[in-house]
């Protein structure tokens, strides 16, 4: 089977690679690793949005050869969260970004899973960090929204996670669940081992530019890899039919 997005010896300036790997139709791909182990670096490169050495193949043609326009009908990409330095209402900033323009059912329904039924007329530059955190989730998952898009395939993000309580959190695990489900492949970066250990298929470890472990959670979240990466030596403890990790005090 063709790989949906193959790299081969990809690499950025001295910050980054040579990192080959690969990622399926339906795949849900962790990246982690300690601060400045290079996971922005390696999902703008991903992205298409910042170049360097090496090969990226996606849909099975080089990425340098998509134009911007067609590679956003089948890729989103969610950058570090900061905030909007302009105003518009909640619901615009949506429309913008979804593959249709009416307001369509599939972006109520986002929109209410997220918790964000009731700011919709409010201006994004007056939300708390965690709900504009929800309206940038919920527009890059509409840009790719199986139901909206035929050609959405890819969602890249960069710690979607941050900002959102744990409510939130799970609310989001169940959105990622689904497009995988449906068959998109959503590769994000996390500082939240345990959540990795219990929801990601696969994962990427990185230190210093490296990839130290990829392959299984199981596999690459054990106590030797995780020593390699981060100079630490936890447990990994099963606890109710769950494995978790220890960080020693
Ligand atoms: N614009 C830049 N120019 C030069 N070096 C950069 C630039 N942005 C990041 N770096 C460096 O590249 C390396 C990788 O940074 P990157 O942001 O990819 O790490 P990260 O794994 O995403 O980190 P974090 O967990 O802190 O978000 C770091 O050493 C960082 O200092």
């Amino acid at each position: 089977m063709m790989s949906l997005l193959q790299l081969s010896n990809v690499a950025v300036a001295e910050r980054l690679g040579p990192i080959s790997a690969t990622v399926q139709p339906g795949e849900l791909v962790h990246l982690v690793g300690p601060n400045g182990a290079g996971k922005s670096t390696l999902l703008t490169r991903a992205a298409g949005l910042s170049a360097g050495a090496g090969q990226i193949i996606f849909e099975g043609r080089d990425l340098s050869d998509w134009q911007p326009t067609q590679l956003a009908h089948n890729r989103a990409y969610l950058s570090q969260q900061q905030m909007p330095p302009f105003s518009m209402p909640v619901w615009h900033y949506l429309q913008l970004h979804q593959p249709v323009s009416h307001t369509d059912s599939v972006m109520l329904k986002l929109v209410d899973d997220l918790g964000l039924a009731d700011k919709l007329s409010r201006g994004v530059n007056q939300l708390s960090g965690g709900e504009w955190q929800r309206v940038r989730l919920a527009a890059v998952v509409l840009q790719i929204h199986p139901e909206l898009n035929p050609h959405g395939r890819l969602l890249l993000l960069d710690e979607p996670m941050n900002s959102l309580d744990v409510a939130q959190q799970t609310a989001l695990d169940r959105i990622l669940v689904a497009l995988c489900e449906a068959g998109i492949a959503v590769v994000m970066s996390s500082h939240d081992l345990n959540h990795s250990l219990r929801h990601a298929h696969t994962v990427w470890l990185l230190r210093a530019g490296k990839m130290i472990a990829q392959g299984s959670r199981d596999e690459v979240l054990s106590p030797q890899h995780l020593a390699t990466a981060y100079n630490m030596h936890f447990r990994r403890l099963q606890i109710e039919g769950h494995s978790m990790l220890i960080a020693p005090l």
